[in-house]
């Protein structure tokens, strides 16, 4: 016979519980800060994916076939169908000004990870402005977040798309090319940089340029210092005067140690025209959340809408807590279960719904199932406070009557 297992993520209950807690309390924060929960379709139109530049790769996306023989895509990207659904929303009336968020999973399959084919993220998209002050407020948002959940030691890091796009424009190299540079900056491999550079036709000082992107990384301060040697245009001058701003606002909220600047990021997407950052947290060896800003994406649905977002890969956030052990205890299963005997059915079934009323988890059986607690023929309802179905720690009460039972479970609330 085939055997079907069970791989990788939520075999158990207590796992369950463990991502609802973390959900509940990113859903929180993201609402503190404005954001309304929104969903999208899990099965996308395949052409709206594979016609906008910076998309998810085509043969990443994950095809289904329909009954009427229609090419479908399970949902590979959450922002691109936001901005789709802001986009229309602004050319009906032209208003889009909006806070969004959602807990979406999301299917890619690349060929490095075959086994790997979805996640879920936990993201936000705020349209508005370009401004370092919403740049700001959404890392903001992030380092919140990420101390909510517990971690202590954590970095944003902080790029700019247009620095490094700036500065291989004037290399003018073949996109073959420019995709193995990218992949040597994103792995700060000097050595073999050096030499996929030594036999091009790039002037000197521009070869030198792209050679120290992979070192402007670090403290804030000193990787601004250092770029500003390796200006070579009005815009990467535009560009690294956006980094100062948005630095400066950080500082504001007080939060500067848990950024650094990588001038050397590049995301996973293209879409993106501005910002860019990457969340790490300890144990963890890729990024816990991507985003950036990306204004041009509007455009190409029609609309031009400045946005900027990011989302969080949920379950590597719950990894890192288990492995890090930030994980609150798992709340005790049921409050209280009842017990009773034929002659007080209705006393104790009275009991459990009042109480169930009250918000209490109970359980109800008549007799005891595993003929733990024999229940002797005059004592009526009895109840045990579990602290957890598997445990041994158990109160155990004997009751007459249904409103004894619900005021002395009344007045130990606390203790619940
Ligand atoms: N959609 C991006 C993350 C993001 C959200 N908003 C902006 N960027 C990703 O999957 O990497």
């Amino acid at each position: 016979m085939q055997r079907y297992t069970l791989n990788g993520r939520n075999k158990h209950v207590e796992d369950f519980q463990v991502r609802d807690n973390l959900i509940a309390t990113l859903k929180n924060r993201f609402t503190t800060y404005g954001y309304k929960q929104v969903r999208t379709k899990a099965f996308e139109n395949y052409e709206m994916y594979s016609n906008i530049t910076g998309t998810v790769k085509k043969d990443d996306m994950i095809k289904v076939i329909d009954t009427t023989g229609k090419i479908l895509v399970l949902r590979p990207d959450v922002t691109i169908p936001i901005t789709r659904m802001m986009a229309a929303v602004n050319q009906a009336n032209n208003t889009f000004w909006q806070r969004l968020f959602y807990v979406m999973d999301v299917f890619r399959q690349s060929q490095e990870m075959p086994n790997q084919k979805e996640s879920t993220q936990a993201g936000v998209e705020f349209f508005g402005e370009n401004t370092p002050e919403e740049d700001a407020e959404i890392i903001m948002l992030a380092i919140h977040t990420l101390k909510d959940l517990g971690f202590k030691n954590f970095k944003i890091e902080i790029g700019h798309a247009g620095f490094f796009k700036e500065l291989i424009q004037q290399a003018e190299l073949s996109e073959q090319d420019l995709g193995q540079l990218q992949a040597l900056i994103q792995s700060k491999n000097i050595a073999d940089m050096e030499l996929f550079l030594e036999g091009m036709a790039i002037e000197e000082e521009l070869k030198k340029a792209i050679q120290s992107i992979p070192l402007l990384y670090g403290d804030p301060l000193q990787v601004i210092q250092q770029a500003e040697k390796i200006i070579r245009s009005a815009h990467m001058q535009h560009v690294l005067q956006n980094l100062i701003d948005v630095f400066a606002l950080i500082k504001d909220y007080g939060v500067e140690d848990y950024v650094a600047i990588n001038l050397g990021l590049i995301n996973n997407m293209n879409y993106y025209t501005g910002i860019i950052f990457q969340g790490f947290v300890d144990r963890i060896g890729q990024p816990v959340l991507m985003g950036g800003r990306y204004d041009h994406l509007g455009k190409q649905l029609d609309s031009v809408m400045p946005a900027i977002g990011f989302a969080f890969e949920v379950d590597l956030l719950i990894q890192a807590i288990l492995e890090q052990r930030l994980a609150k205890a798992p709340k005790a299963l049921v409050d209280t279960v009842i017990y009773y005997t034929k002659e007080k059915q209705r006393e104790a079934l009275t009991a459990a719904f009042e109480l169930r009323n009250k918000g209490y988890q109970v359980l109800s059986f008549r007799n005891d199932p595993s003929n733990r607690n024999p229940i002797s023929s005059n004592s009526i309802i009895r109840f045990e406070k579990e602290q957890n179905l598997f445990s041994n720690e158990q109160i155990k009460q004997t009751f007459s009557k249904a409103d004894e039972l619900v005021t002395l479970l009344q007045a130990h609330k606390e203790g619940f």
